[in-house]
């Protein structure tokens, strides 16, 4: 580790921020920003994953804020608007809040929610959206096979892009590819990609048509643009329900594919019912801007977290800097 974890503990803030809706489990979204010398950076994984898994995101942090990055080839990147799993009546004042996005993804097969109550919610956005629109949904490797397979036919006539991780493991991808084989459905590989101990398995194997990639899982920009490259498939980038200034890294790596193949899931702050700037990363035209954020003063106040919960952070940066300090660089 090239650069001392006091550099990366010193402008250290810690903020918890409310979200509009409950979103995979959560109500309110805490994140660390720290500051290096290319600008602030976000170290956010969700508080149940292991130090191991963290420490990939501690990477991240410290590649975006204290090396330089590569040159966007664009300046703005065009986002999709994403529905948590909520009543099919509030999908048309959640899509509100994301302006001019033609491409919407609908979180499926959470728990508590029936295969009616997602067929009833990707219905309602289809009709909100009109003909044109592209309707994705993501299943966070919910169903089974079988179920996968019964609920995308039955979805199907609805037209979606693609749906994510529809099952949890790339064996099971392979299987369900095989079962829709001539539907005409794409499959594409998220969980298969961030969490896997090898990225570039499922692409190996022919399981997904297009990943899912994201910046701090992933250890970084450079490292997601790598298995980008080295993949071969078509690639949406994503956020992790960041700030803005997680979002920023995000649109960087986006701004710096050769191609945007697909809107890229970089809406997420209008899910936050905070920031931890004035000038938030929303959507605006269906597009968010590529540049660097810092955080203002006020706003890391209003949301800072609690002493508690900062120290909790502060000693998660500790323990996942040593595991990257004990992994073999590469
Ligand atoms: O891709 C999007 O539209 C928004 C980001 C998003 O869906 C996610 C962000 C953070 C955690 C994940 O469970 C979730 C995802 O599975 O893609
Ligand atoms: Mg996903």
């Amino acid at each position: 580790m090239d650069i001392p974890l006091s550099d990366i503990l010193r402008a250290l803030r810690v903020v918890s921020i409310p979200t509009r809706t409950r979103f995979r489990g959560i109500t309110t979204r805490e994140a660390a920003l720290v500051r290096g010398p290319e600008g602030w950076s976000e170290f956010s994984p969700f508080p149940e994953y292991s130090d191991a898994e963290a420490a990939t995101w501690l990477a991240a942090a410290i590649n975006f804020g204290w090396h330089p990055q590569p040159a966007p080839l664009r300046d703005t990147v065009a986002v999709n608007a994403t529905v948590p799993a909520i009543a099919a009546d509030r999908v048309a004042e959640l899509l509100a809040r994301f302006p001019g996005c033609h491409t919407v993804k609908v979180k499926v097969a959470e728990a508590g929610h029936t295969r009616d109550d997602d067929y009833a919610r990707v219905l309602a956005v289809r009709r909100a959206l009109g003909e044109d629109g592209n309707v994705r949904v993501d299943a966070n490797g919910g169903w089974s096979v079988a179920e996968a397979e019964a609920a995308l036919t039955r979805l199907a006539p609805l037209r979606l892009e693609y749906a994510e991780q529809p099952v949890a493991t790339v064996a099971g991808l392979e299987a369900l590819r095989a079962r829709l084989a001539g539907s005409g459905l794409l499959i594409a590989a998220d969980e298969s990609v961030r969490k896997a101990s090898d990225p570039l398995d499922v692409a190996r194997r022919r399981a997904a048509d297009i990943l899912v990639v994201k910046a701090q899982p992933l250890g970084g920009i450079r490292a997601a643009l790598r298995i980008a490259e080295q993949a071969g498939l078509p690639i949406v980038v994503s956020s992790a329900l960041d700030t803005s200034v997680g979002l920023s890294m995000g649109a960087l790596l986006a701004a710096s594919l050769p191609t945007q193949d697909f809107a890229a899931g970089l809406g997420t702050a209008a899910l936050l019912a905070g920031d931890v700037t004035e000038h938030p990363l929303l959507p605006v035209g269906g597009e968010i801007p590529v540049s660097r954020v810092t955080p203002s003063e006020r706003m890391l106040d209003r949301f800072a977290a609690t002493p508690e919960r900062s120290l909790w952070w502060r000693e998660r940066i500790v323990r996942c800097y040593t595991v990257l300090a004990e992994r073999p660089a590469g």
